[in-house]
């Protein structure tokens, strides 16, 4: 008999069932791939779509099979929403519109996925007693301190006005034309109606901000499993460009600065927290990995050394290529400077710390977007689709 799961207080983990909304999309899928290989729970998986856990769901043969059950459904619209929450032991929300190209193109529906859609969720797991882990971002910070002082300031040296705490940070946005900080704004009150329902009502909840988590299935890839005019996040803009032999488009230079994590490294913190919820509830925790941090020029210039290695072609005389923010994302986009989480809370509540270095999950990500897109880029170059 297998030995039982102990969590970090040494006590028998229970086999819980879980309501994970959004488990078709990028971080679903990873998650719902750790729950069934290595956990005894269960997974009513909700979403629109199940392309990214297709493999998990069929055949009927799989080991895991009994334990995960796909619903197809929006949560905008859906009267059994409130009763799969009712069935679960935990709820786990991650349903959102999650590009930036999004947000200052289509604020209202940003809007309405971050903020409003997000509600009865809440409203339902406190009615009903029940747990409830939300993803809200590394976004809600914003701007650091450190991008208002001059540029000659000494104190930009120091990690004071720039490393991101989740109890004593400020959220600082830019102006409301500034359509960008759309998605942050909602992030931020959805954060804090969670935050006030513990307070008032006693709800057991966990809030999540992740800082740029990055790896196979993230977004899609223009023309061929997305649409040809749609602008996913960074790590799949620039997979497309390395696959179709285009420069790297850098916004503004490619002077912001970002910290990226493995997905499989921030996966286990999730798990964590879903396996310990005494030491879980109640927090905000970030969950990224400060060791990573590269502006995006530099990481269009490790992406492309690290795509020359995996599929043998050699790279680009001119590997970059320079465009405005207005021209690549439109009106009212901004961008935040810099994201250096700081780790003290999650390291200090469920010990837990990422392991992987940016060299190492490019490659196995790179090699994954090149496995599983180059031949469909080639033919889609060859054959490009009638007009
Ligand atoms: N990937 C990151 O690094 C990152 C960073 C910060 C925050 N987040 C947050 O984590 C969550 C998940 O992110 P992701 O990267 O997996 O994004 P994703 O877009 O891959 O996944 C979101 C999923 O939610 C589903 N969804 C959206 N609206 C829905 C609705 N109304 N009804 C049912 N399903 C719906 C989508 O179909 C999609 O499969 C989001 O809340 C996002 O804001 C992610
Ligand atoms: O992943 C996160 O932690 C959060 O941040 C992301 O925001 P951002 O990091 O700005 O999104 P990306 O699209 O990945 O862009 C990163 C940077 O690359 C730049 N970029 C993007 C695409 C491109 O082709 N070229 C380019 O220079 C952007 O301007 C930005 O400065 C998204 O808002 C969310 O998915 C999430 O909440």
């Amino acid at each position: 008999m297998a030995t039982a799961r102990m969590d970090l207080d040494w006590r028998p983990i229970k086999p819980i069932t879980i309501c994970m909304i959004g488990a078709g999309g990028f971080i679903g899928s990873h998650l719902c791939e750790k729950l069934m290989s290595e956990t005894p729970h269960k997974v009513l998986a909700l979403d629109v779509y199940n392309d990214k856990i297709k493999h998990l769901l069929e055949p009927d043969s799989l080991p895991w099979a009994g334990r995960i059950q796909f619903h197809r459904l929006n949560i905008k619209h859906d009267s059994r929403l409130e009763g799969l929450i009712k069935m679960a032991d935990l709820t786990i929300n991650l349903a959102a519109i999650c590009t930036p190209a999004d947000y200052n193109t289509r604020p209202l529906d940003t809007i309405y996925s971050n903020f409003i859609d997000a509600l009865p969720v809440v409203k339902y797991c406190s009615e009903n007693n029940k747990r409830l882990i939300h993803f809200s971002t590394c976004e809600v910070y914003g701007k650091t301190i450190q991008s208002f002082l001059p540029k000659d300031s000494p104190l930009r040296q120091d990690p004071a006005y720039y490393v991101l705490k989740e109890v004593t940070s400020p959220c600082i946005f830019g102006s409301i034309e500034k359509q960008r900080w759309s998605y942050a704004c909602a992030k931020q009150l959805i954060e804090r109606l969670i935050y006030a329902e513990g307070a008032e009502n006693g709800l057991d909840f966990t809030i999540v901000r992740p800082f740029n988590w990055i790896g196979p299935r993230m977004d899609f890839i223009p023309g061929i499993d997305g649409p040809s005019e749609g602008v996913p996040r960074v790590l799949a803009c620039f997979s497309n460009n390395l696959l179709r032999r285009e420069p790297l488009k850098l916004v503004d230079g490619g002077q912001s600065q970002r910290t990226f994590v493995y997905i499989k490294d921030a996966i286990e913190a999730v798990v964590l927290m879903i396996e310990n919820p005494d030491r879980a509830n109640g927090h905000i925790f970030n969950v990224g990995n400060p060791n990573n941090e590269v502006t995006v020029r530099q990481l269009a210039e490790m992406m492309t050394k690290v795509y020359t290695k995996v599929s043998g072609e050699p790279a680009l005389e001119s590997p970059t290529i320079d465009v405005s923010s207005k021209e690549f994302y439109g009106e009212g986009y901004d961008d935040s400077d810099k994201r250096i989480p700081d780790m003290t809370i999650i390291n200090k509540q469920l010990g837990w710390n990422p392991k992987t270095s940016l060299w190492d999950l490019l490659e196995s990500t790179l090699t994954y977007q090149h496995r599983t897109y180059a031949e469909a880029i080639k033919k889609a170059i060859v054959k490009p689709t009638a007009s």
